[in-house]
């Protein structure tokens, strides 16, 4: 019999909406409640880790919660399904799939209705992360996400709407697989990634977004010796407004690693254009282009690999490859 353990970390799966209408935080996780999880297949036993709104989340918690799922893996556990807010679980969901080595399957849920409501789906979703975390398929594929009857991974998949249960994404490959009546198909695989342990985070390593007619002045304000790195979402294939050029190149004087990814939703950065800004000559002063990630979870990415102490060439070859 499999042994499943659950990681409660809050989010609106463990919200209530109250008499005012406000969906908040209840002191008792309603989930913590429902003992009917396990089957004749595997047993569930369920621990509360933190009971906070994702926005509330940071990588300090993140670092924790591995910590707590790599003391997990010391026992005879065969899955663990963390429960968390949706607003940043694509990001701790792609921290542990980064620093977590392990085969066991680690399966990230949450819910866009909170407990008490109409057609609330957390104790659905819940059920199909179990069941995820439970399969022999799921064994060895990553940190994944099930929500809405779908399994992602950690690593591509994105929150794209605001409210709809349907808002978890995969848009550059589709997801890894379904649920059938409760039971996980898979119908694809992702290309095996390198663990990158980590035991302390770095921080201040920045994302900004960059939009038509930007000029230097929020590159010049992070230009300071206690930055560690930057992201940038640039537009299209990865280009940007001339105007932000010398304040870039300041801050890889100052040996700040500064990651391209792209603002599109879909497709990869690409050092393509030899305009003044264009993404070849930003790929030339030695701006590293992320392949496939979003911006939020490349600036996850650089700050696990600055805070395992990778520099220069390695740095470089472990950002620019989605798949390292
Ligand atoms: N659906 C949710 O979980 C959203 C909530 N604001 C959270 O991320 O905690």
């Amino acid at each position: 019999m499999k042994k499943i353990l659950v990681l409660h970390t809050g989010g609106t799966i463990a919200m209530s909406k109250n008499d005012q209408g406000a969906v908040t935080p209840t002191d008792q996780n309603p989930l913590m409640a429902f003992d009917q999880l396990s089957t004749a297949d595997y047993t569930v036993t369920a621990q509360s880790v933190f009971n906070l709104p994702s926005s509330h989340i940071t990588p300090d918690h993140m670092l924790t919660l591995s910590q707590t799922i790599q003391q997990a893996l010391t026992t005879d556990v065969a899955g663990i399904v963390i429960t968390h807010g949706t607003d940043t679980l694509e990001e701790t969901a792609y921290f542990l799939d980064l620093v977590l080595d392990t085969p066991v399957p680690v399966v990230l849920t949450g819910a866009m209705r909170s407990s008490n409501e109409v057609g609330s789906d957390g104790l659905h979703n819940l059920q199909a992360a179990i069941a995820t975390a439970a399969a022999d398929a799921a064994i060895g594929q990553g940190v994944l996400v099930a929500l809405n009857d779908e399994i992602h991974a950690a690593r591509y998949v994105t929150k794209t709407h605001t409210t709809n249960v349907a808002t978890f994404q995969t848009p550059l490959t589709g997801p890894l697989g379904i649920l059938v009546a409760g039971q996980p198909q898979f119908f694809q695989q992702l290309l095996t990634t390198t663990a990158c342990p980590i035991s302390k985070l770095v921080p201040n390593v920045y994302l900004l977004k960059a939009y038509a007619g930007m000029d230097a002045t929020l590159f010049n304000a992070i230009n300071l010796p206690t930055t560690h790195g930057l992201v940038i979402e640039a537009p299209g294939a990865g280009n940007l407004p001339p105007e932000t050029v010398p304040a870039i190149q300041a801050l890889l004087a100052q040996h700040i690693p500064v990651v391209l990814v792209s603002r599109c939703i879909n497709g990869v950065a690409a050092p393509i254009y030899g305009d003044i800004g264009g993404g070849r000559q930003l790929a030339e002063l030695g701006v590293i282009f992320c392949q496939g990630l979003n911006g939020q979870k490349a600036r996850v990415k650089l700050q696990v690999a600055v805070s395992a102490g990778l520099q220069a060439a390695a740095l470089q070859t472990f950002m620019q490859n989605a798949n390292s």
